[in-house]
């Protein structure tokens, strides 16, 4: 059965500056289904970005509702909205921003003690999922400066959904990346989403879209195109391709 993790309505964002509305999220209705691995792309502006914040409590709608497992969080305050993101919510970002001043491992930790107080439990995890990843027992105690930027996003996809998130949020995860760290850090992705992880993505990279099994193309602040890809496969990454080009293409992209 098809579960919806997150369902929009009419949700729309507008910025106002020096008496000026910019209406950059225009009446959106989507779904998302839970254990997708989702992919938003458009041109530079079309909102992508002030989407991911609002459907991840980032940031509020001006208008409209979103359903996130169940639970209608549009209203909620800024506070209601913390705790709301730290129990559900996984973020990776293009900047990484781990904490310079702590292992590898602690910068996990950290993160995880906000939500699950058990240290033996989380230390296990934490180790189990590194491990997943690629960085091995002995990067565990090295600082955030002595791993590649690779590495150092591995890291930070580990400390993103070390609380089990609802849904892992990704906006350019592999923008500052060189193309073998890229690979790398979007294997990580695939390995995460087939074992049940939702992903919602944003990116302007096609080898990153190829990894989702659906496109959503936003132009202008409205959903103007949704792709299904199917999930990820490497034998049928030619195939893939053609078609993201294919629908890309009939986007104006
Ligand atoms: N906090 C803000 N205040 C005012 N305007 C904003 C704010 N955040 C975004 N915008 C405007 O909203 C529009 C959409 O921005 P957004 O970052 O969502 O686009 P995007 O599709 O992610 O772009 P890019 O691909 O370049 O990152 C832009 O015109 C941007 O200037």
């Amino acid at each position: 059965m098809v579960n919806t993790i997150i369902k929009t309505e009419k949700l729309c964002k507008t910025f106002s500056s020096g008496g000026i509305q910019q209406h950059v999220l225009k009446n959106l209705d989507i779904s998302i289904e839970q254990g997708d691995f989702t992919i938003i792309m458009g041109s530079s502006g079309s909102g992508k970005s002030t989407l991911l914040y609002a459907i991840s409590g980032m940031d509020k709608p001006t208008l409209g509702e979103i359903d996130f497992a169940g639970k209608e969080i549009s209203q909620l305050n800024n506070d209601q909205l913390a705790i709301f993101r730290r129990n559900n919510c996984g973020f990776v970002f293009q900047q990484i921003y781990l904490l310079d001043n702590m292992s590898v491992l602690d910068n996990v930790l950290a993160s995880g003690l906000l939500v699950n107080k058990n240290k033996r439990e989380l230390v296990s995890k934490a180790k189990e999922l590194l491990i997943q990843v690629g960085i091995t027992e002995n990067s565990w105690s090295k600082f955030p400066t002595q791993l590649s930027g690779g590495e150092a996003q591995r890291v930070g996809i580990v400390r993103a959904i070390i609380n089990s998130p609802k849904v892992l949020f990704a906006d350019e995860p592999t923008g500052a990346l060189n193309s073998s760290s890229s690979g790398s850090v979007l294997d990580v992705f695939t390995n995460v989403n087939r074992e049940g992880q939702s992903i919602i993505l944003v990116t302007h990279d096609i080898k990153t879209a190829l990894r989702g099994n659906r496109i959503l193309y936003l132009r202008d602040g409205v959903i103007c195109g949704d792709l299904k890809l199917g999930a990820y496969s490497e034998s049928e990454d030619a195939n893939r391709r053609e078609k993201l080009r294919t629908f890309l293409s009939e986007m104006g992209w």
